[in-house]
This record gives C-alpha cells, structure tokens and sequence, in this order.
C-alpha cells in the first residue's frame, strides 16, 4: 500500500476488544496489532508507529496521545460515541476521526427495554434475593410498562428505536429533542414536548439518548428530578454525566425517584469512592457495565465497519462517516480529483513565483478563488481548498508536518494568516476548449492596518532563485484549466500561456523578439542541462499594460517593449551561476527556477 507516497505496509493499533470478523479483512493487506490493557503511558509510547487506531469506548484518546502519533492518519471509533476522542486536538492534526453510527443502535435499543423491563418488574434485586436463598414474592412486585408514558430525551436513531419498540409495549410515548425529525416521530407515534419541564411531569419511565457534549453534561441534576413523579423510573443507556449520579442517588435514597436502570457511567470503570459505587448497589438500581453495544451481532457489524473504514482511507479513499471531516460522495470526488492535483500546483507555483524577496514572515494576505465553468456547480470544494492550501505552504513548510487534508485545511489557513475567500463564476467556457477553470489571485487586504506595509511580496517566501526584483501583487494572479485529466495553467501574471506543471521549471521573462530561446538553450546546454518540454507565453493581449514601460528597474535598459515569458520544463536543478548567467541584454530579463 502507498502511504504519503511511500510503498510500505500500514501499521494498525487495536488496544479494545473488536471483533474478530473485521479483522480478517484488515489481515490481508495491513499489519494488525492486537494490544489488550495497555497503560495510557504505554500507549503513547507505541503509538508512533501506527498509521491507524481502532478503539471502543475504553481508550481515552486525548491530545497527548494524537500528538504522539506522528504517523496516525485515522483514528476509528468501533462505535457511536466519540466522547473519548480529543476532536479538536485530532482536527488540527488532521487525523480523521470516523465512527460507525449505525451498527450498534438496535443492540442499545434492545438494552433499554431491558432495562426499562428490568427497572419495571425488579429483575435484578429478585435474581439476586433468589440466588442468595430467599423467596420474596410479596416485597418484589412489580408495575406494568403497559398504558404507561415513557418520556425520550433525544430522539436520534437509539432513541427512535426505542420509541418503536416501546410502542409495541403499549406505552405512550413523548420526546424532548430540539432537533428531531417531526416526521420520523409522527411515524413512530411519538409526541414532540415543547420543553423538558412538560416531560417531566409526564414521565413514568424517562430515558436518555443524546450525545455526551458540553452541552449535555448534567443535563439531569436535582432540580430536573424534583420535577418528576416520585414513581418515575430513570434510564441512560447513552452516557454516564447526562445525569448527576450524586443527585440520582440522593433522590434515590429520599425515594422522590423509584428506580433507574443504569448502563453507563461518569468514570469507567467506576473507581472506589465514586457515586456510582454507591448508585450500583442501591437496591432500586439495575446496573450494567456498558453492555449497551455489547451483542455479537453488533460488533459484527461495527468491526466490519470500521475495519473497511480504516482500509479505504490508508489506502487514499475518503471517509464515509468521519466526524470532523466533510462527506464527499466518491463520484464527485472522481470529478474532484484532477482539479486537486490543478490546484496543488497552482498553490506551489504561486509561492515560488512570486516569491522573489527572503522574508520568511507570515503576512496576512487574501486569495480570491475563482472557480469557472462547470466547477462553479460543484456540491463541494473543500478538497479543492485543502490542495491549495497544501500547494500553497508546500515550497516553505517542512514535509513531515505538511500533514494538510481536508480534516484541517481551514484551520492551517487560519493559523498561518491566509484568507482564501473562494467564489463561482457560472460564465461558460466553450470557447476555451475545456469547460472549467479556477483563478487565483492574491490581493492587498484593504481592511487590514498593515496592508499598506505588506511587501509587494509574497508572504510565504522563502529563499527563491527567482530575480529580487519584487513582483507586483495586482500581478500574482495564476489561472489553470483541466484536459484529459492532466492541470494546465493557463494563465501566469500578466501572461497568458499554456503548460504543464510538472518537474523542475525555469521560468525567464525576456523582451518579445526571435533568438531568445536559442540564446537561453545554448547557455543551459553549456552547463548540462537538457530541455525537456518549452512554452512561450505572450503577454496577455487585451491586457491593459501589454506594452510595459521598461524602465530602469528591469536590466536591459530602457525603452518600451513588447514582453514574453519563457517556460522550460528541465531535467535537473539550474544553479544560481547558471541561472544568473542567463539573465543578460540577449538573453532573459528575469530568470526563476521553480520545482512543481
Ligand atoms: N451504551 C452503549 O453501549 C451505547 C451508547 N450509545 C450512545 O447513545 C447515544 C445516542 O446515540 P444515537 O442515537 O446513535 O445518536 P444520534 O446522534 O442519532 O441521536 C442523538 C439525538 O440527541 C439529540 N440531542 C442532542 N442534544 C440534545 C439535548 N440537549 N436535548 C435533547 N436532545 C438532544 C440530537 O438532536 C439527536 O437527535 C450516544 O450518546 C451514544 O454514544 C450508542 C450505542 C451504544
Ligand atoms: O457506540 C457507543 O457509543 C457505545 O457506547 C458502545 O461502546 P463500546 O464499543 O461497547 O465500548
């Protein structure tokens, strides 16, 4: 397998218990490690040579242990909840993040009527009392779900399932969810409540089925309970913290709650002296340990899944469930892809052009991105966005942490001061011989107080062999198009041209008359280098400033004349003596080399 354009066999950590039938599928073409228990400190200290993680609920995968993973490109969740995975340390590394929201929601569904069944009849403390000798009919009696309200909280894909379920039990059925599908809850007779106060007081049994996010934690503390019938029984098969265990226990103890079935805690597992020490042995509570996904038909399913996952994206495929990355269909990516590597180019090719000063400081500068033709229809660009991005740091930002992707393009482009502001220009382009195009032009940021001090540079330089002569910023503009799947660029600065972006180029402008390239090709040659693909590019014929003022800043003298650039593709690096050597009166005015 190709791995950042290295063959190698991928490496993949898998520190939980997933099921074997995945797994097979990841044998065949990548290195599995099964590695059961291992500290959090062993784990940061291995982690650094895998390409992928596999884990469950169990694994707390934090910033530090990301960070460590200097080779991770994924980290796969065999599973719903990604409350264990640091997102947005993962996002600014631009690790994708996937999980499998679909293998295991009827296995916690199922778990929930359990436990509502549980909870309901008192299963738990009857086997119990049996099993330790006693017959306690009469002290273990229990109340029908028949006719009774059970009360949802979140309403996604356990929770609708659940609803239906129930339904089939007899009960009645309200939700809460602010965000709810009105037709899925109508289809499964479940009447939305306005706010969670009405819930409550209608709730015999509640369960909750929402995601663990800032914005649920706690979201069930003592003032919640004391709006709730003193019969009502309480259920959470989704995450310990949606509910204050403490405030469960008191209200619990002071019996102004009757029972809860408990699947999921705060800290797993519970660690001596936490509350849910206490919540597990309180005679009213039926307790599992995180047994809600916990079906072999369900980690048949989600170890599929996620090993499918794992294998398409080591091996260059997009995600299809990440959660910090955009979903893009594979068919508008295959329509996407040619222009990625377009883009890439035009990204590179702009920072080493227009480059010709040595200042290494990050100015804050703003890219129009013009996208023409048929592109202007696409549902999504932001592979587009990523490849500039990527071309456009490629030239001054070290390989290793060139990690740019379409998980944190937008983040990189904040943090290094590019604003790409990225448009559509619906115009047809028949006339051109291809029906799309994208532009890129750099412009002063009017609104910023610095604008007036920015170099008319290119921020991102670095140290060019281009002529120090500074390059205009209403000039850094690069146009390219697609043909046969192969970038062209089509338009470089005020010249409009036709060339392939590959390999090492050099790039000269010199005045618009015969003898030019002899000249060059004869000094290239004197010093070995061969010429492998040649354009000329006149100067942009209805643009304004097609005859340049020559005036003392260009060598050569003074004058006005017509100007061309010239653009051969070479096969090796020019050294400065030699690309100095071919700026002259005979030869070139200006003389780059880039490297696409
Ligand atoms: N115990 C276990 O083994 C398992 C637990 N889970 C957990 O179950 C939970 C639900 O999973 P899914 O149904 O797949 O997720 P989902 O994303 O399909 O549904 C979550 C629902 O919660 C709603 N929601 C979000 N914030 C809310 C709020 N403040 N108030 C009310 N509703 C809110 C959302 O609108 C959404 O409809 C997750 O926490 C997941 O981790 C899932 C599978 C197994
Ligand atoms: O999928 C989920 O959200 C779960 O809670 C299941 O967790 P598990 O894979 O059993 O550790």
């Amino acid at each position: 397998m190709t791995v950042n354009g290295a063959t190698r066999t991928p490496k993949v950590l898998i520190p939980e218990k997933v099921s074997p039938d995945g797994l097979a599928l990841l044998n065949a073409s990548v290195e599995v490690h099964e590695r059961k228990g291992l500290s959090a400190e062993a784990l940061i200290e291995i982690i650094g040579e895998y390409d992928a993680l596999i884990v469950r609920s169990e694994t707390k995968v934090n910033a530090a242990l990301l960070a460590a993973g200097k080779k991770l490109r994924v980290v796969a969740r065999a599973g719903v909840g990604v409350d264990n995975v640091d997102l947005q340390a993962a996002t600014k590394l631009g690790i994708i993040v996937v999980n499998l929201p679909q293998g295991n929601i009827n296995a916690a569904a199922e778990h929930t009527i359990a436990l509502l069944m549980a909870v309901a009849r008192n299963v738990g403390a009857a086997s119990a009392s049996l099993k330790a000798g006693k017959w306690e009919r009469s002290k273990l009696v229990g109340i029908e779900v028949k006719g009774k309200t059970l009360a949802i909280i979140g309403l996604g894909k356990v929770g609708l399932t659940v609803a239906r379920a129930a339904g089939g039990l007899g009960m009645n059925l309200v939700a809460y969810d602010p965000y709810a599908n009105p037709s899925l809850a109508a289809s499964a007779n479940v009447e939305i409540l306005p706010t969670m106060d009405e819930l409550f007081e209608q709730a015999d049994f509640m369960t909750i089925h929402t995601p663990m996010i800032a914005s649920t934690k706690g979201l069930i503390g003592e003032s919640e309970l004391a709006k709730m019938k003193p019969t009502a029984r309480i259920l959470n098969v989704a995450r310990g913290g949606i509910i204050d265990e403490v405030a469960l226990l008191s209200a619990l103890e002071a019996g102004t709650i009757a029972g809860a079935g408990i699947d999921v805690f705060t800290s797993e597992p519970p660690q001596p002296g936490d509350p849910a020490f206490e919540l597990i042995e309180h005679p009213s509570v039926v307790a599992t340990p995180h047994l809600g996904a916990s079906t072999v038909e369900a980690q048949e399913n989600v170890s599929i899944d996620v090993c499918t996952q794992v294998l398409s994206i080591l091996s260059g495929q997009l995600p299809r469930s990440a959660v910090n990355a955009p979903i893009i269909l594979p068919e508008e990516y295959r329509t996407l892809q040619p222009f990625v590597l377009l883009l890439e180019k035009m990204g590179s090719l702009f920072t080493q052009h227009f480059s010709p000063s040595n200042t290494r400081e990050q100015v804050r500068t703003t890219f129009d991105l013009i996208y023409e033709g048929t592109l202007a229809s696409a549902n999504t660009t932001k592979p587009l966005f990523a490849a500039l991005v990527k071309g456009l740091l490629s030239p001054i930002t070290s390989a290793e942490s060139l990690n740019i992707n379409i998980v944190n393009a937008e983040l990189v482009a904040k943090e290094r001061g590019l604003l790409i502001n990225e448009s559509r220009s619906r115009e047809t382009l028949e006339q051109e011989g291809y029906s799309a195009s994208v532009t890129l032009r750099a412009r002063l940021n009017p609104r910023s107080p610095s604008a007036s001090r920015i170099p008319r540079t290119n921020p991102f330089a670095k140290e060019t062999t281009t002529s120090t002569r500074a390059k205009r910023i209403e000039d850094q503009i690069i146009s390219g198009f697609v043909s046969n799947n192969i970038p062209y660029i089509s338009r470089l600065g005020r010249f409009s041209t036709s060339f392939i972006p590959d390999g090492t180029m050099l790039i000269g402008r010199n005045y618009d008359e015969p003898g030019k390239i002899g000249v060059v090709g004869g000094r290239l040659g004197k010093a070995g280098v061969n010429i492998r693909s040649m354009s000329v590019a006149p100067i942009e014929a209805d643009d304004g400033e097609a005859l340049l003022k020559v005036d003392s800043v260009v060598e050569g003298g003074g004058g006005t004349q017509k100007e061309a650039l010239m653009i051969l593709g070479v096969d090796r690096g020019v050294d400065e003596e030699v690309r100095r050597s071919l700026v002259s009166e005979d030869g070139l005015l200006e003389a780059g080399v880039v490297v696409l």
